[in-house]
């Protein structure tokens, strides 16, 4: 065909446009994100509003009012940021949104989360230009800042604020993750992220030497213990006996020793101190008091001089003391019409699942608000985070219609007495 792919203006290049904005950090370019969007939406003939809670961080709230707006809205949610990308790792550069000849859109946040982005306004363009639909409950999506260094700054003070309360949220979908088989995934829960951080001291000596207590045998001890739960809760994955987002992950991050030189490192000393950085992972199953215990008294025990610091990222609890998990049974009426939305749309469900990861989810969770966590990504490996991250153009583009189904379906959705059961287990 004569035809310019780039050039032209289609739920791809839209979506490779957003992809080349360079929204990882350490220094996500929201501005350029947030005006992209905001002219979109207005193409479509619907209003944003700009929330800044906190300078620079600006979030964006685009609004398609029901027809009846005393009704509970559906909210929509999507990070704007990305992790960083090592380019030179790369096939295709990670902000060049390269479309291969076998229709592979390769890029930093291609699957996490920038298709939900776009395929929430596609889908909503599609809707209301093509097919006049008129909803019943009012939608919003949000498109948050900082998720990826934890949504203090984003979705935390977003759920916490006045604005968010005005909305009145019944229901709200967020991100989820790819499926390998041809059947989508839905995650009801997300696990608890805690940063764990352990040091050791000792005294310094020669590097020749053997001696007890030194920083860097105290630190190995408390690396070996480590591994070796790990791999206790590795081996319950590897029997099928849990999911890989059911049990405790614990992994090293960094590894921080030594006395630098100016060409690298004191090779004959043995350092005074030592600290490993670890991320942890809790299912909301877990007990978060067993661990601190177990960190305590065998990771970083005092006995070997070692200090540790725990930072948990969000909630693991609600106000109520009750882990954050949305109900998927027929007590819960917006999961009923969740799951048949992707029936209609001739997709097939998997079992509902807890996320391994971490998502701004456990904030609207926190608040009451039922939320599911699902990004339409079938046959598609699993890429997050990683080299090479990619998502296929079919995948993409099917992923639209799956969100028209959802969205006209969640829009329409009468409720009454039942939507006041809705709640948060
Ligand atoms: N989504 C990111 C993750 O799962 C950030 C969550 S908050 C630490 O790692
Ligand atoms: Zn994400
Ligand atoms: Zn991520």
């Amino acid at each position: 065909s004569q035809s310019q792919p780039e050039q032209e203006d289609t739920p791809i290049t839209r979506f490779q446009r957003y992809l080349r904005i360079k929204t990882a950090h350490p220094n996500p370019d929201y501005a350029s994100a947030v005006s992209f969007f905001t002219s979109e939406v207005h193409s479509i003939g619907l209003k944003t509003l700009t929330l800044e809670f906190s300078p620079g961080k600006p979030l964006l709230l685009v609004t398609w009012p029901g027809s009846d707006p005393s009704l509970p809205s559906i909210l929509l949610n999507s990070h704007l940021d990305s992790v960083p990308a090592e380019p030179s790792k790369w096939l295709h550069p990670p902000f060049s949104a390269t479309r291969t000849s076998d229709g592979k859109i390769y890029a930093r946040g291609s699957q996490d989360d920038k298709c939900i982005a776009i395929q929430y306004l596609e889908a909503i363009r599609n809707l209301r230009m093509k097919r006049k639909f008129q909803p019943l409950r009012t939608v919003h999506i949000s498109y948050v800042p900082d998720e990826e260094i934890g949504g203090f700054d984003g979705a935390a003070k977003f759920a916490a604020s006045k604005e968010f309360q005005d909305l009145n949220i019944g229901f709200m979908l967020d991100e989820g993750q790819a499926s390998t088989t041809d059947e989508f995934r839905v995650f009801y829960a997300d696990r608890s992220p805690w940063h764990l951080i352990i040091k050791a001291v000792g005294m310094p000596g020669h590097g020749s030497r053997m001696y007890d207590n030194s920083a860097m045998e105290n630190l190995m001890k408390s690396m070996e213990t480590i591994s070796r739960f790990r791999e206790n809760q590795f081996d319950l994955v590897k029997a099928k006996v849990a999911a890989n987002s059911e049990v405790i992950s614990v992994n090293p991050v960094y590894l921080k020793a030594g006395t630098p030189s100016p060409t690298g490192f004191v090779m004959n000393m043995q350092p005074s101190e030592a600290e490993a950085g670890l991320d942890v992972r809790l299912p909301p199953t877990a007990d978060p008091d067993l661990l601190r215990k177990r960190i305590a008294d065998e990771w970083a025990p005092a006995t070997r001089n070692m200090t540790y610091q725990i930072s948990e990222k969000g909630p693991i609890r609600d106000y109520m003391g009750r882990p954050l998990m949305t109900l998927t049974n027929e007590s819960n009426p917006w999961w009923s019409v969740f799951k048949q939305a992707i029936i209609a749309a001739g997709g097939k469900l998997s079992r509902p699942e807890i996320l391994a990861s971490t998502t701004d989810a456990r904030y609207m969770r926190q608040m009451g608000i039922p939320t599911l966590g699902f990004s339409p990504m079938i046959n598609t490996p699993i890429l997050l985070h990683e080299h090479n991250e990619y998502l296929k153009d079919s995948v993409f583009l099917k992923g639209i219609e799956v969100y028209e189904s959802i969205i006209s379906s969640l829009s329409s959705f009468k409720g009454g007495s039942v939507e006041a059961s809705t709640q948060v287990q």
